[in-house]
């Protein structure tokens, strides 16, 4: 029979780097010896050599370490097939989960990417995102719906668009991440056009038609008119799209005039 200790002896061994996510001063300088050592929190208050950022607030333990990950990932600290092993708090105070995690190229959906490396407020980011998932989940009244979101440089992509009808949201100032307003804005996905949202999440029209100039664009075949139209206004803005297939039922992103990110919302 194994010993507590020796089981944690297990969980820990051979790993190829210690992930330890929004540690306190002093937990984290019982570590200071190890060159593996990975901080990772919304800042860098213990001056970690290496650092990655959590722009935004996990309650879920799991999302905040794939998150955590994934950014990882992309600052090459690790790569597909590393063992790393997370410390974390779940609950109040300092550190109390230990979770031993296989780095997978899985867990590179784009969405940490998307969130910490455009000009909206992560989120914003975030809130958009999850409106995409959810409506592609669920659908609006069990049909499936398309949606279109552009976030961010929302007076360029005024200036790049024009109305199809009259803007519901001309003299509101209504944010996403509003309850009431993710429910305004699946009700208004039926609707043609694109969503307009500000770098600080304002919603600043809803039924804008896009008229982005299409060339350089590098947008995959088989795509149609939203995703080529959503694609192009992130070349000519530094705006992002987050686009919601009708017909496939998939989620992407847009940035700099390309594909970024193709999730399944069921496998979200
Ligand atoms: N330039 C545009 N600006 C804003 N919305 C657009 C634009 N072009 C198309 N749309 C919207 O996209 C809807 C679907 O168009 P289309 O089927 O060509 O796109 P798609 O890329 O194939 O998207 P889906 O996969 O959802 O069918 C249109 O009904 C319209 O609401
Ligand atoms: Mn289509």
């Amino acid at each position: 029979m194994a010993t507590l200790a020796e089981l944690l002896d297990d969980l820990v061994a051979d790993v190829d780097g210690v992930f330890l996510f929004s540690p306190s001063a002093s937990y984290y300088e019982r570590f200071d010896s190890r060159d593996d050592l990975v901080v990772i929190a919304p800042e860098n208050t213990v001056d970690a050599e290496t650092f990655v950022r959590l722009p935004l607030e996990f309650t879920n333990v799991e999302d905040r370490i794939k998150f955590g990950i994934e950014g990882a990932m992309d600052e090459n600290i690790v790569e597909e097939g590393d063992t790393v092993i997370c410390s974390a708090s779940m609950f109040d105070g300092d550190a109390d989960t230990l979770t031993r995690v296989r780095v997978g190229e899985n867990m590179r959906s784009g969405v940490y990417d998307l969130i910490v490396n455009s000009r909206a407020d992560p989120n914003v980011v975030r809130d958009v995102f999850e409106v995409a998932v959810e409506l592609g989940k669920k659908g609006q009244k069990g049909k499936p719906v398309g949606a279109l979101f552009v976030v961010g440089d929302a007076g360029k992509v005024m200036n790049k668009s024009r109305p199809l009808s009259y803007n519901p949201f001309e003299k509101s100032h209504v944010h996403v991440g509003d309850p009431i307003v993710n429910v305004m804005l699946k009700e208004f996905s039926r609707l043609d056009g694109a969503f307009v949202v500000s770098d600080s999440g304002k919603i600043v029209s809803a039924y804008r038609y896009l008229e982005p100039a299409a060339e350089g664009v590098d947008i995959p075949k088989g795509l149609g008119a939203r995703h080529m139209a959503g694609g192009a206004i992130t070349r000519d803005t530094n705006a992002i799209a987050i686009v919601l297939s009708e017909s496939d039922g998939l989620v992407r992103a847009f940035k700099g005039g390309k594909l970024i990110l193709e999730i399944d919302p069921e496998d979200y």
